[in-house]
């Protein structure tokens, strides 16, 4: 089979986008997750008429008669019953976020006023209703505070909590293994001898899921046949979706392509025209999806965020997050019949644009520049040439 575009292998794959269902999750978890219920204010927002600074209630009607000394009848405090106002000359000495009795409807700072042997005297000149925030000007009782299918930030988190919503109805999210492969690659425990590194693709796809709340399992395997085709035939019966990493080019030792030919994962394309990330293999079974990624580090990060993130963000049915479009701040070339995805530093520049510009970097297998930028921006494939001051698509992974 030729080798896909870009565009090709993102329709196969967002044409795979599944619904996993839903479920309740205890809501101080819930932060990443995908709302699956609109979230509805269980009251009126605020529930009564609030004070929003420290000082006295009165009753305008007294100051418009000419009233400005107010004997201060009571003190009362945020969480107390309300107290209410029986004469015009009385007032009520109040504190932010208490409840406003309907006697009173006019607020005014200790700053404003002066006390003295009990009695509250007025300095300003004031305004009918200041300085309250009246009840249900906020939201009403049943209004919808939060819809469904947004990402729960810390916001909604606490909105929730407000509205005693201790269990939230989410997206449930799909079971997912990442499986790294390479004799060659050992835990980051150990010390490695000097052919040996110590491995690092499965903990970054794994970190990179845990932002959408998936805490996927990883396991390591070598480039041992047997040994791969064991826990790839028991990991596509336990999960929804494998990640992979290695294996999958033309080495004597890259063995995932065969293994799951011969375990019925049907290959849907292998080989994309791109770079990095050009052997990325892909295939099903039933419902089960396999990532394969090539095992180079700065492959893995493409693939991964050019076309898992977008695929579990369609099956999620959330907004996608990328991509976003970068003002090119360097020219680039590159001669050869790929799509091109450079690694960029972002900047917001004084107009307020996104800018990219391109970090000079030793491949896919240099990762150690993956900390110094911020995203990949996407080179069309029909250009060599890119000029300073062009926009395109970035996929972004920092920033
Ligand atoms: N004759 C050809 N050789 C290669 C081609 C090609 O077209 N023809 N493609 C190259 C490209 S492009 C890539 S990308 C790599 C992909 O290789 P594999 O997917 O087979 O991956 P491996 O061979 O297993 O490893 C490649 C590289 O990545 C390092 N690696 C692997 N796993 C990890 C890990 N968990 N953490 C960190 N680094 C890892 C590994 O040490 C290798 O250096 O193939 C080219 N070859
Ligand atoms: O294209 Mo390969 O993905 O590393 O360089
Ligand atoms: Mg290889």
């Amino acid at each position: 089979m030729e080798m896909i575009t870009v565009q090709q292998a993102e329709n196969i794959i967002l044409s795979q986008a599944q619904d996993f269902g839903k479920e309740f999750i205890h809501y101080d978890s819930a932060l990443g997750r995908v709302l699956a219920e609109d979230l509805k204010a269980d009251r009126d927002l605020p529930p009564f008429d609030r004070p929003t600074v420290d000082g006295i209630a009165i009753s305008y009607h007294a100051y418009e008669k000419g009233i400005r000394s107010f004997k201060i009848k009571a003190v009362q405090s945020a969480g107390e019953p309300s107290v209410s106002i029986h004469s015009a000359e009385d007032c009520i000495e109040i504190m932010t976020g208490a409840a406003l009795d309907s006697s009173a409807d006019t607020v005014i700072r200790y700053e404003d006023i002066s006390i003295d042997h009990g009695t509250a005297h007025i300095n300003i000149d004031i305004k009918q209703g200041q300085n309250i925030h009246l009840k249900a000007k906020d939201k009403k009782e049943g209004e919808i505070l939060v819809k469904a299918g947004q990402i729960i930030s810390p916001a909604i988190i606490g909105i929730a909590s407000s509205i005693g919503k201790t269990t939230l109805f989410v997206k449930k999210l799909p079971k997912i293994a990442i499986i790294s492969t390479g004799d060659e690659m050992v835990s980051a425990e150990s010390v490695p001898t000097p052919f040996q590194l110590r491995r690092s693709n499965g903990v970054s796809i794994q970190s990179v899921l845990k932002k959408y709340g998936i805490q996927a399992d990883t396991l390591h395997v070598n480039d041992h046949y047997e040994e791969i085709k064991k826990e790839l035939a028991r990991c596509i019966e336990e999960y929804d979706v494998l990640l992979l990493s290695g294996g999958v080019s033309m080495g004597k030792f890259d063995y995932l392509p065969e293994v799951c030919r011969e375990l019925g994962i049907e290959k849907r394309f292998h080989k994309i025209k791109q770079r990095p990330g050009k052997p990325f293999w892909f295939g099903s079974k039933d419902q089960k999806l396999v990532f394969a990624f090539p095992g180079n580090p700065v492959s893995v990060f493409m693939c991964l965020h050019r076309y898992f993130i977008p695929w579990l963000e369609k099956s999620l049915e959330t907004p996608p997050t990328s991509p976003l479009f970068a003002v090119l701040q360097d020219d680039i070339d590159f001669p050869f019949g790929l799509q091109y995805f450079a690694q960029v530093k972002l900047n917001i520049n004084s107009s307020g644009q996104l800018t990219a510009e391109s970090v000079h970097t030793n491949g896919s297998g240099d990762f150690s520049h993956l900390a110094e930028t911020d995203a990949f921006i996407e080179l069309p494939l029909e250009q060599n040439h890119f000029k300073k001051g062009e926009v395109y698509p970035i996929w972004k992974y920092n920033f």
